[in-house]
């Protein structure tokens, strides 16, 4: 059987997985335990790129400038905390906020208190592919070490075994094209041989125009989509054929 894709690139929330899980559980999880995480990891050597990172993304040089108002580490960690919030209030999907996150995900997935929820076609589907000589790639907003906890620790159990590799936005924003040029670049494929699938039609877009395959994910409770798009709907990864 030959297939039109060598790779198909998968987003997560609205696609793999609910809206609902990621912003009932997963969101209210880093909100609860925010200010207990800051107090406990504040001298580890892994938080300091993080931070660094979250004040470039607020259009500062590094963190040390962008706290150099604070008189103690105690209103540094309360301007972390502050902005940390504001992006989570706005939806923002920077990408200090969500390597924050993903560390802030560790404890709950690591202790069992959160168990990622995959679509039931999801596992049948990542076999299928991969079975079938496909390799399979996840691009998310939320950051690399997020996905790996996420699939690592899913209600299917550890998914990680199916996926050759995972980008975020440390590839680039995933509304921009040039990111998925670097994608296709890194994964050694032309665009056409990938099909990505998204539930937001501005990626979707944005892989188009460089030539990915695409499919339009329409979960139970993602946005509503407005008509006038040029992909191709699904509401199940079943109903991807491989030809
Ligand atoms: C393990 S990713 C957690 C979900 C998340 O933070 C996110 O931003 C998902 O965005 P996506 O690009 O997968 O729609
Ligand atoms: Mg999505």
């Amino acid at each position: 059987m030959t297939c039109a894709w060598n790779v198909i690139l998968l987003d997560i929330e609205g696609t793999t997985s609910s809206v609902s899980f990621v912003y009932d559980v997963m969101f209210p999880y880093v909100l609860r335990e925010l200010d207990a995480y800051l107090d406990s990891a504040w001298n580890e050597p892994g938080l300091a790129p993080v931070l660094d990172q979250i004040a470039q993304d607020a259009g500062s040089e590094d963190f040390a400038t962008w706290t150099a108002d604070c008189t103690d580490e105690s209103e540094r960690r309360a301007k972390v905390a502050t902005e940390i919030r504001r992006l989570m209030d706005g939806d923002v999907k920077a990408t200090g906020l969500k390597a924050l996150q993903g560390m802030i995900w560790k404890n709950g997935f690591e202790r069992g208190e959160m168990i990622a929820q995959v679509y039931a076609d999801v596992p049948e589907a990542l076999q299928a592919w991969t079975s079938a000589g496909l390799r399979v790639y996840i691009y998310s907003s939320g950051s690399i070490g997020a996905q790996k906890l996420f699939f690592g620790h899913s209600e299917a159990g550890n998914l990680l075994q199916y996926f050759s590799g995972h980008f975020d936005t440390t590839t680039g924003p995933k509304q921009v094209a040039k990111s998925y040029d670097t994608i296709a670049a890194e994964v050694g494929e032309a665009a056409e041989k990938v099909l990505f699938i998204s539930d937001v039609v501005a990626e979707l877009d944005a892989a188009q125009e460089i030539g990915m395959d695409t499919r339009l994910s329409i979960r139970p409770g993602n946005k509503p989509v407005k008509d006038g798009h040029s992909h191709e709907a699904i509401t199940s990864f079943a109903q991807v054929s491989l030809g």
